[in-house]
């Protein structure tokens, strides 16, 4: 970080130094705005140098927090903490709720069984209540997974500072946000405080040339790059991806990329703002119209990483080179090629990997040698804050049009929030998917992660749209290949992994 010490300004002054917008959301501070056009800086330094609160020798910055989303799980003890000692949430305007992880998908009116989702569920209303903070509750029109609403609200701004109880909050990054998943004991601070002490974090670079070829999207994008570096390969780093392939992505692919980040051990994913995010941001609820715009507009375009900014990490990679990717294993960098072959254990020289790989393939009943396209499966599972979005329910439209699911593959079919679902409804693909035999079913984020009811029977096997393939992700012993949309659209027509390509001359 380039550590610009920004003196010791008090939280309260800088809090009533804010300018309140639309939805009282602020802008970011600006105190060191024109400071950080100091050459040398990455787009992360010039976010963080932005929102220094106070900094001191040998002790972590404590950084502004313009905004600060909340879900069902993992906030119940921070409020416990805030009632423990008397305090009140510090700006309750800049603090957001939703119901996402355990709520039902098929009925969101209806009664759920679970005990421990009805306390979670209970604890969010009655604290968010209790705190002045707003909710999107079962039933709103504007409740979603927390990585999709914030964006599609206009919530989501570049170069602001962004945390959530939730590891997947680098999926903002997408914006040029610096946003990142917090714990429990951290989400207590942010709401008592609206800062957050954090150590400084290593940049890394990742450069997409090229152009990803006709059938590739950024699910495929982002699983080769976490084969590339790994699990770790971004610990304690933020990745800012860069190049061609990247900036030739719309928003949601930006935030499929960024979403992953997490996935390669990176603390939060960065793509600096452009005209892509700017006509994305253009006529959002949350945002400016008007000359107010343009003018947040020209500041958003002062987020981006210097000419001679240094990087403590590069990896580069040809977008040209790539082809649709499932992964064979149970993290996301134990994927290949849709064309290749189950990998074989035998051939790594790590013995570390060696040993990963040959527990993957015993937990996902594969063998070495097995052709990806001859793995059947039972399940196929697409949403979630990856790849729930709009753009990805019309991947899959266009794949389902005409055509009917495989009797033999149970579909779930789940928007990322209820404004994605009535969209998809508006532009007529729920008629596609209902003729394909799938129904459209509410939002949240329901097999991604097995809260709710939405899980499969242990030894099933799935193809799906989300980010992790972990043991027991999606219920125990439940078996799943991380894909694209148009991956799992084909797949959930053939019943094996397949790809679009594969089904022509099937119809
Ligand atoms: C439950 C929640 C805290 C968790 C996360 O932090 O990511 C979930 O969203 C996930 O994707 O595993
Ligand atoms: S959709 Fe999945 S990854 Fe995203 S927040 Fe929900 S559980 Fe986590």
């Amino acid at each position: 970080m380039c550590g610009y010490v920004v003196g010791h300004v008090e939280v309260p002054e800088i809090v009533s130094a804010t300018a309140p917008r639309t939805r009282s959301v602020t802008a970011p501070i600006r105190l060191v705005e024109g400071l950080c056009a100091l050459m040398g800086s990455t787009l992360a330094d010039k976010i963080w140098s932005s929102h220094i609160v106070r900094s001191a020798e040998g002790e972590a910055d404590l950084i502004y927090i313009d905004l600060h989303l909340l879900h069902e799980v993992n906030t119940p003890a921070a409020f416990a903490g805030l009632r423990q000692s008397g305090r009140t949430v510090r700006r309750p305007d800049l603090t957001l709720g939703t119901e996402d992880h355990n709520t039902p998908t098929d009925d969101v009116l209806r009664t759920i069984d679970d005990p421990a989702a009805v306390e979670q569920l209970d604890h969010i209303r009655r604290n968010c209540a209790d705190f002045g903070i707003e909710l999107y509750s079962l039933g709103d029109s504007s409740r979603g997974i927390v990585h999709v609403i914030g964006p599609e609200l206009g919530l989501t701004q570049p170069g602001m500072t962004l945390v959530c109880c939730d590891s997947h909050t680098s999926t903002h990054g997408a914006f040029g946000v610096l946003a990142f998943g917090i714990g429990t004991s951290q989400v207590e601070h942010v709401l008592a405080t609206q800062t957050l002490p954090m150590n400084p974090m290593k940049n890394m670079r990742v450069v997409v040339d090229g152009a990803l070829p006709l059938g590739v999207s950024a699910k495929d994008l982002i699983l080769a790059i976490i084969e590339r570096i790994g699990t770790s390969g971004g610990q304690g780093h933020v990745i800012e991806y860069q190049g061609e392939a990247i900036e030739a992505l719309s928003m949601e692919a930006r935030m499929t990329v960024c979403n992953m980040s997490i996935e390669a051990g990176a603390r939060a994913g960065l793509i600096a703002p452009d005209d892509v995010t700017i006509d994305y941001l253009r006529g959002l609820p949350h945002v400016p119209a008007g000359a107010a715009f343009d003018e947040e507009a020209r500041y958003w375009r002062t987020f981006f990483s210097d000419d001679d900014a240094v990087f403590d990490k590069e990896v580069h990679l040809d977008a040209s080179t790539l082809s649709p990717r499932v992964s064979w294993g149970t993290n996301p960098a134990q994927s290949v090629s849709i064309d290749a072959v189950v990998p074989d254990p035998a051939a790594m020289i790590d013995p570390v990997e060696r040993a990963a790989a040959e527990r993957a393939l015993d937990y996902m009943d594969l063998t070495a040698g097995q052709r990806m396209r001859d793995i059947a499966v039972d399940a196929v599972f697409i949403g979630s804050c990856t790849n729930g979005r709009i753009e990805d329910l019309r991947e899959v439209a266009q794949v389902w049009k005409g055509r009917r699911v495989s009797p033999d593959v149970q579909v779930l079919l789940v928007p990322g929030s209820e404004a994605v679902r009535v969209q998809a409804i508006d532009e007529g693909l729920d008629a596609v998917f209902s003729d394909a035999g799938v129904k459209l079913r509410y939002s949240g984020c329901s097999m991604c992660v097995a809260l709710n009811d939405d899980r499969l029977k242990p030894g099933q096997r799935a193809a799906s749209t989300n980010n992790r393939n972990f043991e027991g992700r999606q219920g125990r012993s439940v078996r799943t290949h991380l894909v694209s949309p148009a991956v799992a659209a084909a797949t959930a027509i053939a019943g094996h992994l397949a790809t679009p390509a594969d089904l022509e001359g099937a119809r």
